[in-house]
């Protein structure tokens, strides 16, 4: 199921925060969604997942319009890892993973043994199995993100969107969670800050800057050098990934020697 998001708009206290957004994510790929802090990423996604309604334009999934559509029937379609998305509640990890089933059941409906083997089935792929018993309040930053995947991916969603997943994960956990999207088969959008980790990981790329998006395409098309200087205001220099030829950039990081070096009066 591909997702769209046409013309849209958010404006709050007179100021747009998105501005005529359009961009498709095809059946099945994945698409990162790149831009300076501030240029409205996380409030495009919020659109998505309907923790916020935009002000013009439209979400669809398939030819189904989110913003209308009954919020039982739209969690059906759509899971949704938000920024730093907080466990309030001291459940243990399995019952948190087993929130994920909420838009599929009716009441106080307990889960079949399918949902129960799904549950334990994502746990393991995301290596929580074994804190399973653990209240969530004593995860560590990492252990909790894997657990909100989990619980996301027990929903069954048709699209994924993610805000920042890999905040606080190692880096044996980014590429393990960044592979795992790639494989799941879902349409998936992801706000990612690491541009090397988004050309790795997606199959095309938006760029966002002040609530507008300035262009999309491949990593290759949209990774290159003006472009990044041009929207972030740092110059890389982009070399193909030795393997797998996708875009990389590497930064120069040097002290300023005039308005760096302490001053010795
Ligand atoms: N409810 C709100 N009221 C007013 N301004 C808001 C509101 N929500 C977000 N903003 C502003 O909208 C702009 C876009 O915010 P948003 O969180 O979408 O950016 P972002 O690209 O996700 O940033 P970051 O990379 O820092 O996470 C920011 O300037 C932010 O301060």
């Amino acid at each position: 199921m591909d997702l769209t998001l046409d013309q849209l708009s958010v404006v709050t206290d007179g100021r747009a925060l998105v501005r005529d957004l359009s961009l498709h994510v095809g059946s099945g790929t994945v698409v990162g969604l790149v831009g300076p802090n501030g240029s409205g990423k996380s409030t495009a996604l919020r659109c998505i997942y309907r923790a916020l309604k935009p002000s013009a334009g439209t979400v669809r999934a398939g030819e189904e319009d989110l913003v209308r559509l009954p919020p039982r029937q739209g969690a059906q379609l759509v899971a949704a890892l938000a920024q730093d998305g907080a466990v309030d509640l001291d459940f243990t990890v399995a019952e948190a993973v087993a929130l994920g089933r909420a838009p599929h059941l009716r009441g106080n409906q307990a889960l079949s043994a399918r949902e129960r083997e799904l549950c334990v089935r994502a746990m393991d792929r995301l290596g929580i199995g074994h804190l399973a018993g653990r209240g969530v309040l004593t995860l560590s930053g990492g252990e909790r993100q894997r657990v909100l995947l989990a619980r996301a991916l027990v929903q069954e969603p048709r699209i994924l969107v993610l805000d920042e997943p890999t905040n606080h994960l190692d880096v044996r956990h980014q590429v393990e969670l960044l592979s795992q999207l790639r494989g799941s088969g879902l349409t998936v959008l992801v706000v990612l800050h690491d541009l090397n980790l988004a050309a790795g990981a997606c199959d095309r790329i938006g760029v966002l800057s002040a609530g507008r998006l300035v262009t999309a395409g491949t990593p290759q098309e949209v990774l290159t050098e003006d472009l990044v200087e041009d929207v972030f205001g740092v110059r890389p220099t982009v070399v193909p990934h030795p393997k797998s030829g996708v875009p990389q950039l590497l930064y120069s990081i040097h002290p300023d020697s005039e308005e760096s070096s302490p001053s010795c009066a």
